[in-house]
């Protein structure tokens, strides 16, 4: 055949197969059913099976008719088997399990009654094709295991993939299906980097033929330079909004849960001692991503909330019960963050006093998170606060001062002169108009290192930079509703603290400078405050009359948070020394009225 080709081409003539007689047809055909018999094993399956019940009844019947019992207890057993232990060779699901012993004690019996019986025996032979096919159908529909031959199809054809988009001599190790598509793992030829393969995601959906971005590349756990896995989603698994739980914690010093990412696990970040930029274009989920924010930060017990947003307080009026100081005109912005400055200070030099390295909030010493919407209106209209912001920016960490800022795209110019961005520790996009913004709100060189926010399609849907997030994997925030947010805003009412007295003093000695100045550090530490509004305490519920004290009436006169109140009232339930007498109202258990 091959000199007859060669032949037509020294004539001019285009190769092209002609089959001669005396050539290998049959050869050539039997390799081209054999790979297709091959290639659609798993469909074709069921046909195997019956295939090998009937040669297995003829010979058995032929030879060891006798057996027949053997085969029936052997059936029983291996039924049995599949039933209960199924799950550990991969039948997850129970209804799997039992179509599993199904299929084994129908052609196990089978088996045994041709065995007996010879394979002529009527019905024998109409039980195999109609028992055959019902057994089939089942099989054939199996989501996961069409998922798994079309996986293993793609799998088969990555070579040839891989050599046309310029990855030639990466190979797959091991691939798996999960509820939204399948994940492999891959192993790089030499030279080749995950960020060749993060520059490639375009041409390998393409390749295989998924929507645009339903591919993902992300470093293996191991974390080896040369080897990636590879993420392709069928279904998109944050297609639709993500209802807000409730707050992740009650605590600063614990991560907050922005929402989950594509594998269903959290985006959880710290905020303490960091500060976070939030950017992303007009509409793209910036203000819910503040709502998430506000209502984790809202429901610790260690926070105190400022809040400026000169949209006149639109977005974050709802959580006023909730944030201690509210601006929405520059004035009060530029007044807020001075005070800022003066409480940051006052902190600094306390912590000094006291032989402190850092502020380690607790609801008697709060940390104190300033969030900013639309950070570019500020710069605008209060550009003289740059200094302030920057004060906040460089030295707030120690002294739990943070700055969350958000804005549409984080330009020298939103972000006024100064260190402000670059001191951002936490970054979070959303979708962003223009490819270059990306390394405007996450940093320089990200978008060459993979963070598509350009291609984040849904509002919402962002990626998240921090130190603990150093991939591009994309998050869904949480959505809340307004009755969401009113609602959690009732409840983190009675949590949030007061600002503590080192703060406090030292606004009040800012605001009223007349005063002879008493130094920051000189302010006495908690305990002896909370030993006075201990006392204070004992003594009411000493001398309450028998219907008890209300709380507001013990808030008054201990001066205590609200928080700090219920805490102390529980211990002291707890540890016998007072009880609750109806709602809200309690005096000492051995108390003389
Ligand atoms: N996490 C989310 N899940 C689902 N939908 C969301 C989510 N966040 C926002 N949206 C939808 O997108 C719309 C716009 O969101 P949002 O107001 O938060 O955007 P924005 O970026 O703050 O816009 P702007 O800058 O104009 O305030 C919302 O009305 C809401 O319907």
């Amino acid at each position: 055949m091959r000199r007859h080709a060669q032949k037509m081409h020294r004539n001019g003539l285009q190769p092209m197969v002609i089959i001669d007689r005396d050539d290998q047809f049959p050869d050539i055909a039997a390799v081209l059913v054999a790979r297709t018999l091959w290639r659609y094993r798993s469909e074709l399956a069921p046909l195997y099976l019956v295939t090998a019940l009937v040669l297995s009844g003829l010979i058995l019947h032929a030879s060891r008719p006798h057996w027949w019992p053997h085969l029936l207890v052997l059936a029983t057993v291996a039924a049995w088997v599949v039933a209960m232990f199924g799950d550990r060779f991969g039948l997850t699901l129970r209804v799997e399990r039992l179509y599993g012993a199904a299929v084994v004690m129908g052609a196990g019996g089978w088996l045994a009654a041709v065995t007996a019986l010879g394979i002529a025996f009527s019905p024998l032979p109409q039980v195999l094709a109609v028992g055959g096919f019902v057994l089939a159908v089942p099989w054939w529909v199996h989501r996961r295991r069409r998922a798994k031959v079309r996986v293993d199809r793609q799998i088969a054809a990555w070579p040839e993939i891989a050599q046309s988009i310029g990855l030639a001599g990466s190979r797959a190790q091991s691939a798996v299906v999960d509820v939204w598509g399948w994940r492999a793992r891959f192993a790089l030829a030499r030279g080749q980097t995950i960020q060749d393969v993060t520059a490639k995601v375009p041409a390998i959906e393409s390749a295989l033929g998924t929507f645009r971005g339903a591919v993902r590349v992300f470093p293996t756990s191991d974390d080896k330079a040369n080897r990636f896995e590879l993420r392709v989603l069928n279904t998109d698994p944050h297609a639709d909004a993500i209802p807000w739980p409730g707050p992740s914690g009650s605590s600063i010093t614990e991560p907050i849960d922005l929402g989950p990412f594509e594998d269903a696990t959290s985006a959880r970040v710290l905020l303490l001692r960091r500060h976070g930029l939030i950017g992303g274009v007009a509409g793209s989920g910036k203000s819910g991503g503040i709502n998430v924010l506000v209502g984790n930060l809202s429901a610790c017990r260690d926070v105190v909330i400022w809040a400026i947003d000169l949209k006149r307080g639109m977005e974050l009026q709802p959580w006023a019960s909730c944030i201690d100081r509210l601006a929405t005109t520059p004035e009060q912005a530029r007044a807020m963050l001075r005070d800022a400055v003066t409480i940051l200070e006052a902190r600094a030099e306390w912590l000094t006093a006291n032989g402190r390295r850092v502020w380690d909030p607790t609801p008697e010493l709060p940390a104190l998170v300033i969030v900013v919407d639309e950070y570019a209106e500020l710069a605008d209209d209060a550009p003289d606060a740059a200094s302030d912001t920057d004060s906040i920016a460089r030295r707030g960490r120690a002294v739990a001062v943070t700055l969350i800022a958000a804005t549409q795209r984080p330009t020298q110019k939103a972000m006024g002169k100064g260190a402000v961005r670059s001191q951002m520790d936490v970054r979070v996009s959303f979708r962003v108009r223009e490819r270059k913004d990306v390394d405007l709100i996450l940093g320089q060189g990200m978008l060459n290192a993979g963070w598509h926010a350009h291609t984040l399609n849904a509002p919402g849907k962002f990626l998240l930079s921090a130190p603990e997030h150093d991939t591009p994997r994309r998050g869904r925030a949480y959505l809340l509703t307004d009755d969401a947010v009113s609602e959690a805003a009732q409840r983190h009412e009675a949590l949030h603290p007061v600002l503590d007295e080192v703060s406090q003093r030292a606004l009040d000695e800012a605001s009223t400078p007349l005063l002879r100045p008493v130094s920051a550090a000189s302010v006495p530490l908690r305990p002896s405050r909370e030993d006075r509004a201990e006392s204070v305490l004992r003594e009411a519920l000493n001398g309450a009359p028998d219907e008890g004290l209300p709380i507001a009436h013990l808030l008054m006169i201990t001066k205590m948070s609200r928080p700090t109140l219920y805490r102390r009232l529980s211990e002291l339930v707890k540890t016998g020394r007072a009880v609750q007498v109806g709602r809200g109202r309690y005096k000492a258990s051995d108390h003389t009225p």
